[in-house]
């Protein structure tokens, strides 16, 4: 449907995007994640083209429109500032992109895209009189209404609050599966990224650090910097001593160590679902709870581990971290599935 080719673009002396390839296949729900400037928004904005690539290719349907206007390319766009036109009501605002239409069949088109996102009975009223979620709704009515070839989503639910926002997402995904719209969102909100997409972009200093489904940038990342940014991670340096094990401070832990040479300097990640909790007495490694904090249905535990020379952090449902205090011992387990090697930085393998 849309393929990338090569795309690099550059701002004065930084380059921004250094080569991207990136496919999109029809109906399919792509997100490009990644930390605040790794030229997310700059790439969608050359898919869009409001900006120009230096280099590299856009083909859409086949079909090269690297130097194609925006007007000509017929997606939709939907960004974070919902970009209604404050005189015009919210049906006047979906007639817009509809002027090749006769004025009647215009209008019916419109109110029929606000049905589809549940506003019919607000298209009368003008953005002001319109909540954030509902003039977001507006505005993805506004960008589906002329049938675009490709729906485009720049961090469209970050200027809204956490429940607005986790409902618009559902509503989103379902509207896009329900009309197959090929779709591409950019957002720096991996849950949102993890919760909408088929597939996640992961990028980092203008390239693809990784891409793949939800579950599995979540399961098998890359690299230390993918895992850091997709869910949460427990980090600890470490070394391998020997085929399956790995020595974290003074413990010995058993890990997958297959690409690792026996002496190789690594980083540890632990998810924070996968440590285990047991009673103090007896346990193989031993740890003081430093601090609970409750968020209502889970409760956040941070545990002081000397063995592990590690602070980790963890999730438990509340229920199960009521039975905790603050400066008890506890024990840990590690199953060998949960410790994840990773390169250690130059800088640490050199010092080792
Ligand atoms: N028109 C421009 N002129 C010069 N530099 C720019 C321009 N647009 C973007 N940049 C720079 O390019 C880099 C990437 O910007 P971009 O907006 O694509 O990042 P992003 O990943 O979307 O980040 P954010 O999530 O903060 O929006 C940034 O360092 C930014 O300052």
């Amino acid at each position: 449907m849309l393929h990338l080719r090569q795309i690099t673009k550059r701002f004065g002396p930084q380059t921004v995007l250094q080569g991207i390839d990136l496919d999109l296949g029809p109906g399919e729900f792509v997100s490009l994640l990644g930390p605040s400037g790794c030229g997310k928004t700059t790439l969608l904005r050359i898919v869009c083209g409001i900006e120009s690539a230096d280099l590299g290719q856009v083909l859409m349907q086949g079909q090269d429109i690297t130097a194609w206007p925006a007007s000509q390319r017929r997606f939709g766009v939907v960004f974070q500032s919902y970009a209604l036109f404050p005189n015009m009501t919210a049906l006047q605002n979906v007639c817009y992109g509809l002027s090749a239409l006769p004025r009647r069949e215009a209008a019916e088109r419109a109110a029929e895209m606000l049905a589809l996102v549940g506003l019919l009975d607000q298209a009368g009223k003008f953005p002001a009189q319109l909540s954030g979620g509902q003039q977001q709704r507006v505005a993805l009515a506004r960008a589906l209404a002329p049938k675009p070839r490709l729906l485009l989503l720049d961090e469209p639910l970050s200027a809204l609050d956490a429940q607005v926002r986790q409902e618009l997402r559902a509503e989103i995904r379902a509207l896009q599966q329900r009309l197959g719209i090929t779709t591409l969102m950019v957002t720096h909100d991996q849950d949102e990224a993890l919760a909408m997409s088929d597939r996640v972009v992961l990028l980092a200093k203008g390239q693809i650090a990784q891409q793949g489904a939800p579950r599995q940038l979540y399961q098998q990342p890359a690299n230390a910097l993918v895992a850091g940014f997709v869910g949460r991670m427990n980090w600890m340096d470490g070394q391998v001593i020997a085929e399956g094990r790995v020595r974290v401070g003074t413990t010995m832990l058993d890990a997958d160590t297959r690409v690792y040479k026996t002496g190789s300097v690594v980083r540890v990640g632990v998810r924070p679902e996968a440590i285990r909790l047991l009673d103090g007495e007896g346990a193989m490694i031993r740890a003081r709870v430093d601090a609970l904090q409750f968020h209502g249905a889970v409760t956040q535990v941070q545990l002081r581990c000397d063995a592990l020379g590690a602070t980790l952090s963890l999730e438990l449902p509340s229920g199960e971290a009521a039975g905790l205090t603050e400066g008890e011992v506890r024990g840990l387990r590690l199953p060998a599935a949960a410790v994840q090697l990773f390169d250690a930085p130059l800088s640490m393998r050199r010092a080792a």
